[in-house]
């Protein structure tokens, strides 16, 4: 189905599994910068979600592909995303059903998932195209970010009083 090349995401474990899958859902976004995109309309949504991990489980697999499909799948295919008011709502901008929402909602469930299994893999990135132009890539598990350091002060010679390069009276420098 589908054959593209997705970003790849650094993570230490041997172990990766890739799926690729696809939903038909509508939406809209209640926001007025969404423009057109208030108005409800649908979308073919395809996802490819990368899961991650150090071991198997007892059927050698670092989970099944049909189960990761089956959550997916079966929770959002023809659906009104924002009438699934378990993952998304009209109220807060933090879970409007945009690409990016859905995104980390389906990283969320999968990795609820992944949480109750015997050798607990990973989410490490959701990869999800809502338009043949617009993709959203969500890594949960991203490094954390280098703090940003605080500029150094320059001092300011001007207003600093500055003793040792006072004159006293009667020094001859
Ligand atoms: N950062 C985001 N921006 C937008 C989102 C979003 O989820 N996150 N969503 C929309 C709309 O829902 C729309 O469905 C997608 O927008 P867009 O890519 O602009 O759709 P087009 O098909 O019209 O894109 P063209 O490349 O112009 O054909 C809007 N923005
Ligand atoms: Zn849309």
């Amino acid at each position: 189905m589908l054959q593209q090349i997705y970003p790849t995401v650094a993570h230490p474990y041997p172990y990766e599994l890739n799926k690729d899958l696809q939903f038909a859902a509508a939406h809209y976004v209640p926001s007025e910068a969404a423009g057109k995109c208030q108005r409800m309309h649908g979308h073919t949504y395809f996802a490819n979600i990368t899961i991650a991990g150090d071991m198997l489980d007892s059927s050698g697999f670092l989970v099944n592909f049909a189960e990761v499909k089956k959550l997916i799948h079966d929770r959002f295919d023809h659906t009104v995303l924002n009438e699934d008011t378990d993952s998304f709502s009209n109220e807060t901008p933090d879970r409007f059903p945009t690409t990016e929402v859905v995104a980390r909602t389906i990283a969320e469930l999968v990795q609820a998932h992944l949480d109750r299994t015997e050798n607990k893999p990973v989410v490490v990135q959701v990869f999800l195209r809502e338009t043949p132009t617009s993709y959203i890539v969500y890594r949960p598990n991203s490094q954390p970010k280098p703090q940003l350091q605080p500029e150094p002060q320059q001092p300011n010679l001007q207003s600093q009083p500055q003793p040792h390069l006072q004159l006293k009276e009667g020094d001859s420098r």
